[in-house]
């Protein structure tokens, strides 16, 4: 097993070096990859397995991970899991996943994970996209308003294709909850609360909103409510006063009032602790905010949208998020369909991706050829349209302009998760794959705590993210 340390060699600038640790069991590659970001100035830690992982981490918070998925000790989702669990998910982890374990990969990045490569692992790709997620985490971390204005001035200008049915509704609620922004009233827009799969494009759709209605040129202020350590989530929100808590040295603007008269985003909102959705709910009712360390009430204009992956009706059940909240939410919500029910828009976002991704690198035209494009219908796509945009920038990248075949896709029918068995006696019974195994230890688990997710989890010794995590997968959430 292999597990040691290196950093950089030199130190020619006296500043501190972004510090990456490499989470990874292949020492070659560990190395390799050490070596590699060593020359672009980073400063690097490599632990062979988990435990290390957890040992290094709890040294020196890292500035960023890159994290294998199979590890002797375990698998790199529970350690993700974990991370999340701690609060430390503000850490941004890059993932490397080897062929055929793309199942892994998209649930890392319902779990938080910034990115991730697939295996064998381009050196220089590598890079590139270590640099891509830190300056994203250090962007983020800024959370200030001028940093979310400027962002969005520099954002990229939002592209939302799609022309079959499903989507020409979507563009329509859009067009109609744009209208309703324009009405003169002294009251902001109704609450907007946008449904769907992780990668069908909330994000987007949100930003489209924005730019559709009347606060166009008002502030779109994005809350990432996943990644925000809890407790840092109701000072940032809220703002805080001058001595509020040890560390507020000074006075700050939250991002409710920041969004001033534009719009405020609340992405993966189902992640928010159940304390602040009492805080919040209050905000929306009584339209004040309240910074943290005072008794002084600031009124608010923000417009509110948003946005889960989560099935929330779900979470509602279970106690884990306030009724009351999510029907001040939910006051009008667009759902947008997974890319699996987009009939021949996987194949209209493919040619747009695989147009843009040939333009970018200077390379020639690309098609696909008719059993790439039966691969394309045929597979399940969980990740949704950002796995078909990784897909495609790769497949058009090593393929080098010309024809993408079936198997240049690297697309694999097989990935699609297996159908679970429902006899839960079939648990270890001599042919029974792991997955179902799996299945079947979680159902007999949640059936004896009567769904208690918590101590189900405790039970088959993981993390309730984890087995959250687990769930999902397997369909218990849907
Ligand atoms: N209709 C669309 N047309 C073109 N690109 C799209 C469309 N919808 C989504 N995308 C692209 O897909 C990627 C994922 O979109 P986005 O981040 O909005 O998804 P999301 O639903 O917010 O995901 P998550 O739940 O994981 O946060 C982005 O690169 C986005 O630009």
């Amino acid at each position: 097993m292999a597990e040691n340390t290196a950093s950089a060699t030199s130190s020619e600038v006296p500043v501190q070096k972004t510090d990456i640790l490499i989470v990874e069991d292949e020492a070659v590659l560990a190395k390799a990859v050490s070596k590699r970001l060593n020359r672009n100035g980073y400063q690097t830690r490599i632990a062979g397995d988990l435990k290390s992982a957890y040992r290094y981490f709890k040294e020196q918070t890292p500035d960023m991970i890159l994290l294998d998925m199979r590890l002797p000790d375990g698998s790199g989702l529970d350690f993700l899991a974990d991370l999340r669990e701690q609060q430390q998910s503000q850490v941004p982890v890059l993932v490397m996943s080897a062929y055929g374990e793309l199942e892994d990969a998209v649930a890392a990045m319902k779990l938080g994970a910034a990115d991730y490569l697939k295996k064998p692992v381009d050196l220089d790709e590598l890079v590139l996209n270590v640099e891509k997620v830190m300056e994203k985490a250090t962007l983020s971390r800024k959370l200030d308003y001028s940093a979310t204005r400027e962002r969005h001035a520099s954002a990229e200008s939002v592209q939302f294709l799609g022309e079959c049915e499903a989507l020409k509704q979507v563009q329509e609620q859009i067009q109609r909850i744009a209208e309703l922004t324009r009405q003169q009233t002294d009251a902001p827009p109704p609450t907007v609360l946008i449904l769907g799969e992780t990668g069908t494009g909330k994000d987007v759709l949100a930003r489209l909103l924005h730019d559709h209605s009347a606060r166009q040129e008002q502030p779109f202020v994005q809350v990432d409510c996943a990644s925000l350590p809890k407790d840092l989530i109701e000072a940032e929100l809220f703002g805080h006063e001058k001595g509020a808590f040890t560390s507020a040295h000074s006075a700050r603007t939250g991002l409710i009032e920041a969004a001033e008269d534009g719009v405020l985003f609340l992405d993966e909102i189902g992640e928010i602790p159940l304390d602040l959705q009492s805080k919040l709910l209050a905000v929306l009712e009584r339209r004040v905010v309240r910074r943290v360390g005072t008794t002084q009430e600031r009124p608010v204009d923000a417009w509110f949208i948003a946005a889960t992956n989560r099935d929330i009706d779900r979470l509602v059940e279970q106690g884990e998020f306030r009724s009351d909240l999510y029907y001040r939410l939910n006051v009008l919500s667009v759902r947008l369909p997974p890319l699996r029910e987009r009939g021949d828009d996987i194949l209209l976002l493919a040619r747009h991706y695989a147009d843009r991704t040939a333009k970018r690198y200077g390379l020639g035209q690309v098609q696909f050829s008719k059993d790439a494009e039966q691969a394309m219908q045929d597979y399940n796509w969980p990740g949704n349209i950002r796995e078909l945009r990784h897909i495609i920038e790769r497949a058009v990248l090593l393929s080098a302009g010309g024809e993408i075949s079936r198997a240049g896709l690297g697309l694999n029918a097989s990935e699609r998760p297996p159908e679970p068995t429902t006899d839960s006696s079939e648990a270890l019974s001599a042919d029974t794959t792991l997955e179902e195994a799996e299945y079947n230890l979680i159902k007999q688990a949640l059936e004896r705590t009567e769904g208690n997710v918590s101590q189900a989890a405790r039970e088959l010794g993981i993390t309730r993210m984890a087995l959250r995590y687990r769930m999902k997968k397997h369909g218990f959430d849907s």
